[in-house]
């Protein structure tokens, strides 16, 4: 897989991607990863990208110019295009599970206003949102983007199992409590079940506790 980032901030896109799991990944030859400043393509002699909205309104926005420029090199027929803006369908797990199955995926980072609106329609196949808030530029949702995707590759975390259970996986439920040693920690015990031994027990309690950690903390999971 490939993944390219278009930003006007390659640093803080790259930053999280270089460190464990998702520079392994990388070692290993499981995903390129290649964050690209926007201003390179620009053809403006102060390298300028933005400019003054139309019809007015506070702030500055992308221009066309260079981001056309820059995707039109850097995508083949097997691209998807995806737009980072607070605007886009939520990212979520299956979101994350879809996307890990692409060959290349170029995510398109906005700054200031946001991006010119024929970018949108012309060349963008998918907008995503990391959540119902606002960033200052898109660089920190491509990398959360990048970071949930290129750890479902396969490969990637080393032991496929470690998938199975977590959040959101089958059947969306969030994980059961986990505990590690000593068993017992200043007074607080791990419950008895996790260490009988007893595999049909340990999975019927993981299951309960998972129920009930949803209905706690994401009862929209269960509705769902
Ligand atoms: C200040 S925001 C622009 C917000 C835009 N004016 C609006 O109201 O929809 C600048 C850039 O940050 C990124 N961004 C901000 N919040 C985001 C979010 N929740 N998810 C994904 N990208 C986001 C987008 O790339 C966006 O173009």
């Amino acid at each position: 897989m490939r993944i390219d980032i278009l930003t006007l901030f390659p640093e803080i896109a790259l930053a999280p991607l270089g460190e464990s799991i998702i520079r392994r990944a990388q070692d290993a030859g499981l995903v390129e990863i290649r964050a690209h400043n926007i201003r390179d393509w620009s053809t403006d002699k102060h390298k300028r990208t933005d400019d003054t909205l139309c019809g007015g309104g506070q702030g500055m926005l992308m221009m066309p110019g260079p981001i056309f420029a820059a995707i039109e090199e850097l995508r083949t027929p097997e691209s998807k295009v995806i737009l980072m803006t607070p605007q886009g369908k939520v990212f979520k797990q299956a979101i994350a599970r879809e996307l890990s199955e692409e060959k290349h995926l170029i995510l398109l980072c906005g700054h200031y206003e946001g991006v010119d609106h024929r970018v949108i329609e012309a060349l963008v196949d998918v907008e995503l949102s990391i959540g119902d808030y606002v960033l200052t530029n898109g660089a920190i949702a491509a990398a959360v983007v990048t970071d949930a995707i290129v750890r479902l590759l396969p490969g990637a975390l080393g032991d496929e199992r470690s998938h199975q259970d977590e959040s959101f996986s089958d059947p969306g439920l969030l994980e059961a409590p986990a505990y590690t040693r000593p068993i017992d920690f200043r007074g607080m015990k791990v419950p008895d079940v996790l260490i009988s031994g007893h595999h049909a027990k340990i999975a019927a309690w993981k299951t309960e506790r998972a129920l009930e950690r949803t209905r706690e903390n994401r009862p929209d999971l269960l509705d769902q």
